[in-house]
């Protein structure tokens, strides 16, 4: 039945030591409806969905679960038919997709249940998205991060014996290219028409707009708008976040005349189109996920800095887009993440400058506005899009002339990628390069030239305005032209 209430959390407050995570905030989700929730790095969302999905007990508030506040924990969470894809991914990476399955699906047991598991997701997989080309066989670990990610929501949203009532998504689409991602929006939309309901977590103001019938926007643990989606637009939306809608920068066009590259890989096709940069350029890689661009990174880094031994001048810095894998050390505080890269430049005679470490680290803080009561706290106390904030601030911390970039921006707020943007313009300006792999249109936009992979090499390279989605999209499919 449309239109029955599925959650209700009200005046729910939430602290961690000072910080108020949730500052007396409602939310209420009700069936045949698609809610999104919007706001800041650190507003609060995550713990909400904590909340709600029963992980964690509010300090004040009430929950409901169809009107019935009953029930508590996961378990209870669980019995009323909420799932949740965290923005973490929680697949555990040691065991199979099926093995994966029957965690989340206590019900998947019996007989042959690795088999009927595998269906199960291959199933839901083809549901969400019709191409792809993940073998349910698979363990986990094997996959790559948007495979996860796929696998994670194509497991949540599986019915074994009943239907999920309420799926949570939070940021589902930070590691999806532009086509699965609209592939899991139009789902979305079937599933909310069939009488389900999503709370749709995301930085990309463009799905949640095009997606969600209700719009919630939260700043620093409160709600502070509750509207229809139709009376929103990005300006507004963004505002009511409490950010400012800045004017897009030109595009730079370079003339050829004047450099030699400081950068030249050759071509890895019969394309025959080689990889270059110059100084103070932003390049960017798109194409699909998974084509090889994080590899073409990698590659590039481990030229430059072949030998793992710390230099004082390193040639590349990397900002990693898995955090939790290859970006951020989980047992060391904030500051400790952020100077790691900048170690040798902040020390002397093989000691390090604590005062210098703070004034850097303290900086960096103020830059990017990583939200926290102080940088010693540990790196998990932060939200993850605060995480990333400091994954970018150890990159750019450093004097390397080459920043390479793996989609860095995942989970990142609208503020703070504007904030970025400007300091990765300024700092080309300068004379920095950047070579910066995103899955988001937007800012394949931005660079000033782009090369387009597809199947592992490099199809397509594109200048001035050529850079197009239009032109992005043809040269990511095979047989696809681009201007
Ligand atoms: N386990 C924790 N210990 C200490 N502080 C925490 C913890 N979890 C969250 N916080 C703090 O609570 C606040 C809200 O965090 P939350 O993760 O809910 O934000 P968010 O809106 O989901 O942000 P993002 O968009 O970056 O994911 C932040 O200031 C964060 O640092």
């Amino acid at each position: 039945m449309l239109n029955q209430e599925v959650v209700a959390a009200r005046g729910v407050k939430v602290a961690f030591g000072a910080v108020k995570a949730l500052d007396g905030a409602d939310l209420v989700i009700r069936s045949g409806e698609c809610v999104g929730l919007v706001g800041h790095n650190g507003a609060g969302k995550s713990t909400i969905v904590n909340v709600i999905n029963g992980a964690l007990s509010p300090q004040e508030g009430t929950l409901a679960y169809g009107g019935d506040t009953g029930s508590a924990g996961i378990a209870g969470a669980r019995a009323n038919g909420v799932r949740c894809v965290f923005q973490e991914l929680s697949l555990c990476p040691n065991l199979t997709i099926a093995e994966n399955a029957r965690i989340m699906h206590g019900d998947l047991g019996g007989g042959r249940w690795r088999r009927r598991g595998i269906d199960l997701v291959s199933k839901q997989l083809s549901d969400i998205f019709p191409d792809h080309r993940i073998d349910c066989a698979s363990v986990v670990e094997d996959l790559s991060i948007a495979e996860r990610q796929m696998v994670e929501i194509a497991i949540n949203f599986a019915a074994v014996s009943a239907a999920p009532k309420l799926v949570i998504l939070d940021e589902p689409t930070s590691s999806l290219d532009a086509a699965l991602a609209g592939q899991l929006m139009a789902y979305v939309r079937r599933f909310v028409g069939s009488g389900g309901s999503v709370l749709l977590i995301s930085h990309i103001l463009g799905e949640i707009l095009s997606t969600s019938d209700r719009i919630v926007v939260m700043k620093d643990g409160k709600v502070v708008a509750d509207r229809a989606a139709r009376e929103f637009d990005t300006r507004r939306l963004v505002e009511t976040m409490g950010s400012v809608v800045r004017e897009r920068a030109e595009r730079r066009v370079f003339g050829r005349e004047r450099r030699t590259p400081i950068l030249s890989v050759p071509a890895a096709s019969a394309s025959d189109i080689r990889l270059e940069a110059f100084e103070g350029e932003i390049i960017g890689l798109a194409g699909l996920g998974g084509h090889g661009q994080t590899e073409a990174l990698l590659d590039l880094y481990l030229s430059a800095n072949s030998n793992w031994l710390p230099v004082r001048e390193p040639k590349m810095a990397f900002v990693a887009g898995d955090r939790g894998l290859n970006g951020t050390f989980p047992l060391w505080s904030i500051l400790k993440n952020l100077s790691i890269s900048s170690l040798k430049t902040l020390s002397w005679r093989y000691l390090i400058d604590a005062e210098q470490e703070g004034r850097v680290s303290e900086g960096w803080k103020k830059r990017i506005e990583i939200r926290t009561p102080t940088m010693h706290n540990p790196i998990l106390s932060l939200s993850g899009g605060n995480q990333q904030k400091v994954l970018f601030a150890r990159a750019l911390a450093t004097s390397a002339k080459v920043v390479l970039m793996d989609d860095p921006m995942r989970g990142v707020d609208i503020g703070t990628k504007q904030e970025v943007y400007d300091i990765l313009r300024a700092e080309a300006e300068s004379g920095r390069t950047f070579i910066w792999y995103s899955t988001e249109m937007d800012e394949i936009c931005l660079c000033d030239r782009v090369y387009v992979f597809r199947d592992g090499a490099i199809a397509a390279h594109l200048t001035g305005d050529d850079v197009s989605e239009e032109n992005v999209l043809a040269a990511s499919f095979a047989g696809g032209e681009a201007a």
